[in-house]
């Protein structure tokens, strides 16, 4: 007998009900008990799947209506007061965190909201400080356990361990986070204790921060904690994911645990060290089956892993997936678009509970049991293997072809940005926006009649055109400076590039959560890619016909294109990346051909895309610089090259962000109020800077006043000649009447600082 499970299941719903009945809730057209009860209907279909699919246990606890750290601040009772308003329901005061407002109580700003290791998956980063209290409030987790005992299901709940928790955390007083552990222990005691009284016998405590290289205190405060919490009965399962943690085995040895989960996919170098190690009568979970990709599992080459392990642990194997489901699609069934010979090569989150049941039944009744689908497992790796629709010969030619001053700037910053200003005559403190504008329900229905049919491209064509010209006029109205097209032709900004590119598919409803209701659904990246014709040359000339401004065209780099797609296996994330650089050089070449003077390529993701482990991160960092480079390094010096990030910690890889040598970069800082500017003083940064002003992913609109603060305190650490005035991320997930509320605001601050720092300019 080998046990089957997951660590975590997708919460959204094959068809996106939680998020569709979200925003219902946050519009005030869905009642808090009809909204409880879609979640509750969702959960009972997930327990439900991973029953049928024949799990040993199900997994309670990675429901969320948010983010499931923000779920572990509130269950300890930890919500910045600010959120809490004492005239409005608890479901609220937790939605004030995340995202500033709730259909009761009063607005305020909302947490920071950061990356989730090196995942596109966001948290909400838990606010500490020196005299935070702890108090539990679990009744949301031990009702879900109920609600599934209820059901019939052998449960086995989830919760996020404490030194995750505070590794993830910050201080807003910048007192010490570790001095908070040994009031945090109590709660989780009692949590464990209130568990254990459900019934339940393995809970799953996830420690993902173990993937880390901790120094010393850290170490010792795992060890501490999970001293303090092996005094019950029920039996703790470890869970570790997202890359290996050979680094720490005497640690994990060291702690009285039960059980221990790790990533056998990021880890896969590391499995034997790891069974070698742990010992024979505590259980032993490995994640076999990737977690953080849609490829079908080699279910032989698995079975030879597990089988490994089984020699030792015997009944006390248990087999997983990688990581949390949350991070791949729901179900490929509801995909029927795809090409029949790539489809086979999938599998999203339903199909691989399955995958995870034959491996385990391989183990318990034999392969003999399993063989049809070991054969069709052997089939399609066989047909991927060999496609020829993988491998472009020109692709691999014009790749090797590359040379370092592909990837170069003729003059440095300093002159081009002379030129740059004598050629775009932009007034002091530029106003401008990140690209997109809000995605309304009108663009939308466009977009689903020209994909269902019912209207021709050329209808859908016009109808953008029509909306272009609408952004053009609001932005002038406005009074900015740098006008931007608004991105209505885009889906998303990585899945509309993936479609236009030969060597990605693109799916119908392979959602996958982003933060909490937004989705993406990113492209899969199966072959060599290459650019077929201009992407979006038509729409940025058409933009700038309309206006005397410059009007910036608009690109997602390579590095985010590689880290918001479903990457192949079968060729180095280095030379992916590479391939679409070259692609997208020829579309910033297409661009500037075409009278575009200022060219922004977004690259939200570099930061997320750096390995996990310190040791791997200058390759990573080299690369993907050199990418974005060699994407960008083609044009004249006249052409002014911006660039943009958000939600991230940038500070610790500011010299690469440095070596991008993007003539501006826009970048996210309002939710931190503007902490990381610092970074950029102490590093020396020598080209432009947008910090971004205020918080897009919150509807609260921002005061002149507000703005004009923060761009105060920009000025501490940025000179004026560099300083740009913008959100912090594109609109468009917010509506139009705040949008522009939003902007007048800033366009407003940034004549009044224009007035106090250079009365002459507006004389
Ligand atoms: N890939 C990616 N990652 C990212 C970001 C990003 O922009 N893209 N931004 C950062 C934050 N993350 C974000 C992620 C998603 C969204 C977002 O707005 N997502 C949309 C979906 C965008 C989309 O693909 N829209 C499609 C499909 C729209 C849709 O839902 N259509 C309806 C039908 C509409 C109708 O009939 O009127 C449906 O399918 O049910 C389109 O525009 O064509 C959402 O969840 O609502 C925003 C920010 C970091 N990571
Ligand atoms: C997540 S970064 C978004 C950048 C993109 N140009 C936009 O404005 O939406
Ligand atoms: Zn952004």
């Amino acid at each position: 007998m080998s046990v089957a499970h997951v660590l975590g299941y997708p919460r959204i719903g094959a068809k996106r009900e939680l998020k569709f009945a979200l925003e219902k809730y946050w519009r005030g057209e869905l009642s808090e008990n009809d909204l409880q009860a879609v979640a509750a209907a969702l959960r009972k279909s997930h327990w439900q799947a991973q029953k049928d699919a024949g799990l040993d246990y199900v997994t309670v606890g990675d429901f969320s209506f948010y983010d499931q750290v923000l779920d572990t601040t509130q269950w300890l009772g930890a919500l910045p007061e600010r959120c809490i308003d004492q005239g409005s329901s608890a479901l609220d005061n937790y939605f004030r965190a995340a995202r500033g407002a709730a259909p009761t109580g009063k607005a305020t700003t909302a947490s920071e909201l950061t990356k989730w290791f090196d995942t596109n998956y966001h948290y909400l980063v838990p606010e500490l400080h020196a005299d935070q209290s702890f108090h539990l409030q679990a009744e949301q987790l031990l009702g879900q356990i109920n609600e599934a005992l209820a059901q019939g299901h052998k449960v086995k709940p989830v919760i996020l361990g404490p030194i995750s928790y505070l590794y993830l955390a910050k201080t807003t007083d910048n007192s010490d986070k570790l001095a908070l552990l040994g009031k945090l222990i109590p709660v989780y005691r009692q949590l464990l204790q209130a568990i254990e009284q459900t019934g339940c016998k393995w809970i799953q405590i996830d420690e993902p921060a173990l993937v880390f290289e901790l120094d010393n205190r850290w170490q010792e405060a795992f060890r501490i904690t999970y001293k303090h919490l092996q005094d019950y009965q029920i039996r703790i399962l470890l869970a570790t994911y997202f890359d290996r943690v050979d680094h720490h085995l005497p640690l994990l040895q060291s702690v009285a645990v039960d059980g221990l989960h790790v990533d056998a996919v990021r880890g896969a170098d590391t499995v034997q060290q790891i069974i070698d190690a742990w010992p024979k009568e505590r259980v032993l979970s490995l994640g076999v089956i990737d977690g953080r990709n849609i490829w079908r599992n080699d279910l032989r080459a698995s079975l030879q892993v597990l089988k490994t392990a089984q020699q030792k642990f015997n009944g006390r194997l248990w087999v997983s997936a990688s990581s949390s489901l949350q991070h791949v699609p729901v179900d490929l069934t509801h995909e029927q678009k795809l090409p029949s010979e790539q489809r086979q090569w999938l599998a999203f989150a339903r199909q691989k509970l399955d995958e995870i049941v034959t491996l385990s039944r391989a183990l318990a009744e034999g392969v003999e049991a399993v063989e049809s689908q070991l054969s069709e497992s052997d089939q399609v790796i066989a047909s991927r293997r060999h496609s020829p629709q993988t491998h472009r010969a020109a692709v691999r030619a014009r790749h090797a072809a590359v040379n370092e001053n592909d990837a170069k700037r003729h003059l440095p910053y300093n002159k081009r940005a002379a030129l740059q200003r004598a050629a775009l005559e932009l007034p002091a403190f530029p106003t401008t926006t990140i690209g997109s504008f809000p995605q309304t329900p009108e663009i939308r229905a466009l977009r689903a009649g020209w994909k269902k049919g019912q209207i021709s491209e050329q209808e859908y064509r016009q109808g953008i055109r029509a909306q272009i010209a609408d952004h053009i006029q609001r932005q002038e109205a406005l009074g900015l400076d740098v006008l931007v097209h608004g991105e209505a032709e885009r889906n998303d900004m990585v899945e509309y590039f993936g479609e236009q590119l030969e060597g990605f598919l693109f799916t119908e409803n392979g959602w996958v959560q982003s933060y909490g209701s937004r989705c993406v659904k990113p492209p899969v990246i199966f072959g060599d890619v290459e650019r077929k014709a201009s992407i979006t040359v038509d729409w940025a000339v058409y933009a700038q016909s309309l206006t005397e401004k410059p009007v910036k065209g608009m690109l997602t780099g390579p590095v985010t294109i590689l880290c918001w797609s479903f990457n192949r296996d079968d060729l180095s994330r280095q030379a992916q990346c590479e391939q679409i650089a070259l692609a997208l050089r020829d579309e910033v070449l297409d661009l500037e051909k075409a009278g575009i003077t200022i060219i922004q390529i977004d690259e939200p993701a570099i930061r997320e895309g750096l390995p996990l482990r310190k040791g791997e991160q200058g390759a990573y960092l080299d690369w993907a610089v050199n990418a974005f480079k060699l994407a960008t390094s083609g044009v004249a010096d006249t052409t002014q090259i911006h660039t943009h990030m958000c939600y991230s910690e940038f500070n610790e890889i500011i010299d690469s962000i440095a070596a991008l040598d993007a003539d501006v970069i826009t970048i996210e800082t309002s939710r931190s109020h503007m902490e990381l500017l610092q970074a950029f003083r102490d590093f020396a940064y020598p080209n432009e800077i947008g910090p971004g002003v205020y918080d897009i992913h919150s509807p609260v609109v921002p005061t002149t006043e507000q703005i004009e603060v923060l761009l105060e305190k920009a000025l501490q650490h940025i000179p004026q000649e560099r300083l740009w005035v913008n959100p912090d991320c594109g609109l468009k997930t917010r509506a139009w009447p705040e949008t522009e509320r939003a902007l007048q605001a800033m366009v407003q601050a940034a004549k009044r600082l224009r007035a106090k720092h250079q009365p002459a300019a507006v004389a």
